[in-house]
């Protein structure tokens, strides 16, 4: 699956809506062994979230984004498929998320890429499923502290900590992704056994969880902290 939404491969709603039925899709097919995701797009893998997507927005159109980013990382997260994510371009906050849902993390080893979840930079906490993914993925302590800084990491420092399982030529990261893939066949239960927890914590939260981003999102202190983050995105690109 390769997303192709420019200029930055942005997590909107009609994004996520194309990319969970294109999962859902691929789950029910029999004949397809697994699922590699990667961008289209040079330089980016994912943006993360559409910022636009929580700028401005009705209450309704909040929690009916967050519904679809919520069933995103339920379909990717609890996929029977084996997935790995062939991170080639940059990947902060949602775009590390969708990355964390693989079974496996291959990036380019290129300095000027980075991934990690950044939300504090934006003046937003990150809710406690992305907090779940992150945790089951670099441990406790890691996440701790890649939170409250809301720290970005290289290609370098993503394998130290063990965000991203391995380093690759940028031009080979198609080739090792497929290489990889090949080597594994369907999931065991194993990989239901460790990440069922997480997602019932999810499910049985959904609503809750929904109603906590659109109070904590349309708060007028969030607002004023998304639009001065846009408009340092903007004056950084003059
Ligand atoms: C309880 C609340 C929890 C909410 C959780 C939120 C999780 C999230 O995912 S929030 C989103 C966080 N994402 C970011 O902070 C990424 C910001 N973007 C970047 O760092 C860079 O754009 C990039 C490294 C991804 C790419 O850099 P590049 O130089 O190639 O492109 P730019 O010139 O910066 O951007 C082009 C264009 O795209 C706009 N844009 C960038 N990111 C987003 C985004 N996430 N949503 C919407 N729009 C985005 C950027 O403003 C530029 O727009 P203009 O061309 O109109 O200036």
């Amino acid at each position: 699956m390769s997303l192709q939404n420019p200029p930055v491969n942005s997590l909107s709603l009609e994004f996520l809506t194309d990319i969970c039925i294109s999962v859902e899709k691929l789950e029910m097919d029999k004949t397809c062994r697994g699922l590699i995701i990667t961008s289209s797009l040079p330089k980016v893998f994912s943006a993360g979230l559409d910022i636009m997507e929580m700028y401005g927005k009705s209450p309704e159109r909040c929690g009916e984004f967050w519904r679809a980013v919520q069933e995103m990382w339920l379909k990717l997260y609890g996929s029977n498929m084996v997935t790995i994510a062939a991170i080639n371009g940059s990947s902060p906050a949602g775009g590390c998320l969708m990355s964390m849902t693989c079974d496996y993390r291959i990036m380019a080893d290129n300095p000027r890429y980075s991934i990690g979840l950044n939300e504090t930079q934006l003046g937003i906490v990150a809710p406690f499923w992305f907090k779940d993914t992150m945790t089951n993925t670099v441990g406790h302590r890691t996440t701790e502290l890649s939170l409250q800084l809301g720290q970005m990491y290289n290609p370098a420092e993503a394998l130290k900590i063990g965000l991203v399982d391995q380093l690759v030529p940028e031009d080979q990261v198609s080739h090792y992704s497929h290489t990889n893939h090949d080597q594994v066949t369907t999931p065991d239960r194993s990989k239901s056994m460790m990440r069922k927890p997480t997602i019932d914590k999810l499910t049985s939260k959904r609503e809750a969880d929904i109603q906590n981003f659109v109070s904590f999102i349309t708060k007028d202190s969030i607002q004023k902290s998304i639009g001065m983050y846009l408009e340092m995105l903007k004056k950084r690109k003059r």
